[in-house]
């Protein structure tokens, strides 16, 4: 293989490839081995792998580029050993003294036998007239008889002196917090961010897309496009792409629907598969009647045998999945789902324990945001009610495994009528106020379009004229909810905010949203103020989920001033949130003076909230 970019890039892809290796060949040997595709009966796996430069440069000798050289050894006895994942063989890679293989595998303890897999034959994609190159070792069998190894190229050499190759991923820390997730962090954000994206989950939406227009012979799907752009001045083109853009909106949202009717059905009939084998071992032993099983599952789907059991091994991921973390779990998980089963890296007792306390968090933002999603598990026959209605935050998260309690729950020590209005947008106390809105900065125009007072962009409500984008899932074009829950805190401060996905630095967690009064005493409340007046926010009896954020005096998120549509805001903004983390601010010194102030006086509590600044810019 050659290199454009001459040696250094060489290295880097040969980094590249080898690090890609070191991660993904345990993993896909790991099935090959369990899946029974793999002949082995003794001697030596040794895999390695090279690239080559300055092939067909005239004149110039190619040079190989040592990437990466595996050797796979264990002391499992038989073929039969190798039925389940567990059989873990032992792979070490060249430079590693000691094997590395990915967490939650097992190493068997004294290699005393090598497996042989039969691997497809690397190719080396820059010159296909030539037989792929290849290394035999011993009884390793790679690709067919005939392709033999070329002597005379560099990349049948051994490779193990060379300490450069496999840069092993670093573990995360605090003190990285750029490098990678972990496929499990990856995994439960996929379905945190499927659950709070703008995504319908319904049933019925699938029948009635498919669902033909028989007078007109138009499919139902454009004519639903055509009446939603129906009364817009637009172009023909523009008509079409606006049709087109419905149309295509619809189709991805059905199939989303229909991929998780997909997992549901595959992952009840890992269900079925085993109930049958269990009903098959009163007359014969396990193995027999788990081969009885395939062969009649064979004839149903009119598969061959391989291709069933390489597709049971991911249905039954996605039933595990569903086992531990509640269905929920499945019919939510992203793109990632089909991978994690296929590789199984995190198939762990651990993660299974930490998707099962995730269980009841998910099903809370499932049931709230999706009220109709438990209806697609009647395909496979499965009824089940909505277990929590409301708004989100009716309901406050516990520690893993304890149920959620409904949230007025939680202050009737304080306050046994407590009940509070969640509001997506800040109310008027118009016995302070009347009608004024004393937020407003710019008095309103004739135009509906505003300049930002940060980016000079235009702002407006309408997506397509907006084009100020300081907190976009705020202001603009909002898709989908905040992805935070309200938490019962382990630590005595009652309730607090809990970051389901991460928040990058500058990105908006909320405005604080509450009601827009004056002169109380004696509460909490957050001040604002314009050229034109000074005002409070109280969040006491309503508001939205900035009412539960705690105090903390190294905080992951501040407050800053913004400016939408010629009205004030205060928008609490991430300095770098994980996912995971308790959301916190600090409510200042002011804050916390006043306050101890107040229980000697009695007075007044009021948050302050930063100097005015640049939002995005400045938290960036
Ligand atoms: C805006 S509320 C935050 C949510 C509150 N924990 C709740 O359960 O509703 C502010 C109140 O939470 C409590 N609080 C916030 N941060 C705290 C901290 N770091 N330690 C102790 N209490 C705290 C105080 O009682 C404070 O008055």
């Amino acid at each position: 293989m050659e290199s454009p970019g001459g040696t250094l890039d060489l290295d880097l892809l040969a980094r590249d490839i080898g690090s890609r290796i070191n991660e993904e060949l345990p993993n896909v040997l790991r099935q090959l081995l369990s899946n029974g595709q793999v002949d082995w009966s003794g001697g030596q796996l040794h895999f390695e792998c090279s690239l080559l430069s300055g092939i067909g440069r005239p004149g110039s000798r190619p040079q190989a580029v040592k990437v990466a050289s595996v050797e796979l050894a264990t002391d499992i006895g038989t073929p039969s050993g190798l039925q389940t994942p567990a059989a873990d063989p032992e792979i070490r890679h060249s430079q590693d003294p000691q094997p590395q293989l990915p967490s939650g595998t097992s190493v068997a303890p004294s290699p005393s036998r090598t497996f042989r897999p039969r691997l497809p034959a690397p190719s080396v994609s820059d010159d296909e007239s030539r037989p792929a190159k290849r290394r035999a070792t011993g009884g390793l069998r790679i690709g067919s008889a005939d392709q033999q190894p070329d002597a005379t190229n560099s990349i049948t050499r051994r490779l193990e002196s060379d300490g450069r190759v496999f840069p092993q991923r670093k573990k995360r820390s605090p003190d990285n917090p750029n490098l990678q997730p972990s496929t499990l962090e990856k995994f439960i954000g996929g379905v945190w961010e499927s659950i709070f994206s703008g995504v319908k989950l319904d049933p019925a939406e699938v029948i009635e897309q498919w669902q033909a227009i028989e007078s007109s012979g138009q499919p139902k799907l454009l004519m639903d496009a055509e009446s939603e752009i129906a009364g817009r001045d637009d172009s023909v083109v523009q008509g079409t792409f606006g049709r087109m853009n419905i149309l295509a909106r619809k189709i991805s949202q059905t199939s989303r629907t229909c991929r998780s009717l997909e997992v549901i059905v595959q992952a009840r009939w890992v269900q079925a598969f085993d109930d049958r084998v269990i009903e098959l071992t009163s007359n014969m032993t396990k193995e027999k009647a788990k081969k009885t099983a395939i062969s009649e599952a064979c004839v149903d789907f009119n598969w061959s045998e391989k291709e069933l059991r390489n597709k049971m091994g991911i249905w039954r991921g996605y039933h595990d999945i569903a086992k531990a973390g509640g269905w929920a779990a499945l019919v939510f998980a992203g793109m990632g789902l089909y991978r994690f089963c296929k590789y199984r890296v995190s198939f762990t007792e651990e993660t299974f324990q930490t998707l099962k306390g995730l269980r009841h968090r998910f099903e809370v933002a499932a049931d709230t945001l999706h009220p109709r999603w438990r209806s697609l598990l009647a395909i496979v026959g499965i009824i089940e009610e909505r277990k929590y209605t409301g708004h989100p935050h009716d309901w406050v998260v516990c520690g893993p495994n304890d149920e959620p309690i409904p949230l007025p729950i939680t202050y009737h020590q304080w306050d046994k009528n407590f009940s509070y209005n969640h509001l997506d947008e800040s109310l008027i106390d118009e016995d302070a106020w009347g009608l004024f809105d004393p937020r407003t900065v710019t008095p309103p125009s004739e135009s509906s379009l505003h300049r930002c007072t940060v980016c000079g962009e235009d702002q407006s409500e309408d997506p397509r004229l907006n084009s100020c984008a300081c907190f976009p899932n705020l202001y603009g074009a909002k898709a989908g909810s905040m992805p935070v829950q309200v938490y019962r805190t382990p630590n005595g401060k009652n309730n607090g905010l809990l970051a389901c996905c991460s928040f990058e630095r500058g990105m908006a967690v909320g405005e604080f949203v509450g009601e827009i009064t004056s002169g109380l005493s004696n509460m909490d409340v957050m001040v604002g103020q314009t050229e034109r007046a000074a005002y409070q926010i109280w969040q006491g009896k309503q508001g939205n989920h900035t009412r539960f954020v705690n105090h903390s005096c190294q905080p992951n998120s501040q407050f800053e001033r913004f400016v939408w549509l010629g009205t004030q805001r205060i928008v609490l903004v991430s300095k770098g949130i994980e996912a995971g983390e308790e959301i916190t601010v600090d409510y200042s010194d002011t804050y916390w003076k006043v306050k101890s102030r107040q229980r000697m006086l009695v007075q007044s509590t009021e948050m302050s909230i930063s100097q005015p600044k640049q939002a995005s810019t400045d938290a960036a």
